[in-house]
């Protein structure tokens, strides 16, 4: 481990000094390194950009960090420059584990860093900061917490699914407060997440995003300058929650509303809509659904506001509780035999 126990770069007001990022030679050699795809392994080994993203995440000085995949600690050294209270680092990759306790060793005298060996999908952040205190959602300030990291692209739109869910929910990292997001994702990604009312990228993300929080594309960085080199560029993306969401309906009501108004891009929205709805009085809920919302039935998805998007989500959560027995409904689901053949018919019509 000669090349990792070389000191370099102090921390500025601790006057502590980080073990170096070992190079790309030492990764191949130290940890017999070869990145696994399944894992979605792109390292970022340039000081100055991991550094930038952490800068994106505003002040993290006395507050609390947690790193999704940390790798070989390339961010986790620009966020332990910052001076963070409490970082929390959650890596899959057993083989980080001994470059991550020796970050923890050396910064144990300042600060608290928790290394966690396991996936990130599973990963309680709820019980992450025991030491912070809950933040009050409604007064100006956002919570003292942080989710930083290179995202893995594989399980990227899943997991900013889940934590959106989380945040209307106020669980999982918004049990504090309104805890902020600094993350990259590949570039098309990013560009949907913000994308606005009739741009090419605009989908079920950029509204879902939109409903919850301000999602800003703060900069791009060339898949040059990751090793192994990506097939795209990769886009830096901050989200911080809304103080007054832009609705109460339940998340998982607007997940499925959304995805089936943006699941067939081409056509008039209408279509999407009506597979909210049986066979049976679908043509009829789904006119009453466009009613209720004002909505324009013969709009492209990519041409509603997230406004609008909203009317049709309430206008179905009002239907559904007047007729329950469309909740469960999902057009998708294997047919009954016999009732399939009808069914089928009735959809691609
Ligand atoms: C794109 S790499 C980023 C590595 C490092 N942060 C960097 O910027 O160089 C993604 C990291 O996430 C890890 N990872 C992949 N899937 C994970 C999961 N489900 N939970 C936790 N970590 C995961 C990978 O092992 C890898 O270290």
């Amino acid at each position: 481990m000669a090349t990792v126990t070389k000191i370099s770069k102090a921390l500025t007001s601790t006057g502590v000094r980080l073990p170096p990022l070992p190079t790309i030679r030492d990764l191949v050699k130290l940890y017999q390194l070869r990145a696994i795809k399944q894992l979605s392994q792109n390292f970022l080994m340039d000081e100055r950009l991991t550094d930038k993203i952490v800068r994106a995440a505003g002040n993290i000085r006395d507050h609390y960090v947690l790193e999704v995949g940390p790798g070989p600690g390339g961010i986790t050294r620009s966020i332990i420059r910052q001076n963070p209270r409490h970082l929390v680092v959650v890596e899959k990759d057993r083989r980080f584990m001994p470059s991550m306790e020796m970050l923890a060793e050396v910064t144990q005298p300042f600060m608290r860093m928790d290394i966690v060996q396991g996936d990130i999908l599973d990963y309680r952040i709820e019980k992450a900061f025991p030491d912070c205190s809950q933040h009050d959602w409604m007064d100006g300030k956002r919570a003292p917490v942080h989710l930083i990291g290179n995202l893995p692209f594989a399980i990227s739109t899943r997991l900013l699914i889940n934590w959106l869910r989380d945040m209307s929910l106020r669980t999982g990292a918004w049990s504090y407060g309104r805890a902020s997001l600094t993350l990259t994702f590949q570039k098309e990604v990013a560009e949907r997440i913000v994308a606005p009312i009739l741009s090419d990228q605009r989908c079920r993300l950029s509204v879902m995003n939109q409903i919850w929080s301000k999602p800003d594309l703060r900069f791009m960085i060339s898949g040059r300058a990751f090793v192994p080199k990506p097939e795209v560029d990769v886009g830096v993306v901050t989200i911080v929650p809304l103080r007054t969401p832009l609705t109460e309906v339940h998340f998982d009501t607007v997940e499925k509303v959304i995805r089936n108004i943006f699941s067939m891009r081409q056509k008039y929205c209408r279509r999407g809509v009506s597979n909210l709805y049986p066979p049976d009085g679908r043509e009829e809920l789904t006119g009453e659904t466009f009613k209720k919302a004002t909505v324009d039935p013969l709009a492209r998805s990519f041409q509603l506001s997230v406004d609008e998007c909203l009317r049709i989500v309430e206008a179905y959560d009002e239907l559904s509780r007047q007729h329950p027995e469309i909740v469960g409904y999902d057009f998708r689901a294997p047919k009954i035999k016999g009732a399939g053949a009808r069914e089928n018919r009735d959809v691609d019509q």
